[in-house]
């Protein structure tokens, strides 16, 4: 079932540690395939040097694991809140890369600072508030799903593909799982470089707004222009 999208899902969760977002097994990576409703995810704590096509998970919606023999990854729940709530995503990356992390423990929202971030992100990424004792204590993961929801209330999950969780991580979507890691992978660049240039200039301001729209909407508009695409 689901074959080339757990082969989909297996070079999406390779490219984490080849991009430096991953140390030991701290990420995971989803892709869902919409006309059935099943995503696929990673299986929880195998290394990645040792995951095959065969060890990804498929889950429903509901979240029961329909097919493999593995424990799908413990963020599973997370996934199928964000997979339910944004209904045009495809894949789901969370990683503990230091340097959005970093952003998401000190509790600050990423601004955007220039056009690397303006290139994929139209604005600051936003980060959640502190889950409560009784989220922590109670359904953990599927409440930091609905806290990134509650979150992006009055922000398009289309255009901000990113959330930073309060004292956690990131989690970073797209239209598909590599999609997804491409975001994640431009985020981390994004929060690293804006922690080493606010040590050269701590009074920095976010970039200007005319020049966010420029950028994110040469590539992102009606009118994208950016690349070889028609
Ligand atoms: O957030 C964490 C750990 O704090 C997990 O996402 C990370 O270790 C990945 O776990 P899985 O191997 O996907 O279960």
């Amino acid at each position: 079932m689901l074959e080339a999208l757990k082969e989909q899902v297996l070079q999406a969760n390779l490219e984490l540690p080849r991009h430096g977002l991953v140390t030991f097994t701290w990420g995971n990576v989803s892709g869902i395939d919409r006309d059935s409703g099943l995503f696929v995810i990673k299986p929880s704590g195998v290394p990645y040097d040792q995951l095959k096509a065969s060890d990804m998970v498929v889950v429903n919606l509901e979240g029961q694991v329909v097919e493999g023999e593995l424990k799908p990854s413990s963020d599973t729940p997370t996934h199928r809140v964000l997979y339910r709530e944004f209904t045009d995503i495809g894949g789901v990356v969370h990683t503990h890369s230091p340097g959005a992390t970093s952003w998401a423990q000190a509790g600050r929202p990423l601004p955007a600072y220039g056009t690397t971030h303006a290139d994929y992100f139209y604005g600051e990424i936003p980060v959640t508030r502190p889950m409560t004792q009784a989220e922590i204590d109670g359904d953990y993961e599927l409440e930091t799903g609905n806290v990134i929801v509650e979150t992006f209330q009055q922000l398009d999950p289309a255009v901000v593909p990113g959330v930073l969780v309060h004292a956690h991580a990131p989690f970073v979507w797209g239209k598909d799982a590599l999609d997804a890691v491409h975001h994640a992978v431009v985020l981390e660049e994004c929060a690293k470089m804006a922690a080493a240039m606010l040590q050269l200039n701590p009074g920095a301001a976010p970039m200007a707004q005319q020049l966010l729209d420029r950028h994110y909407l040469r590539k992102h508009g009606i009118n994208a222009y950016y690349g070889q695409g028609s």
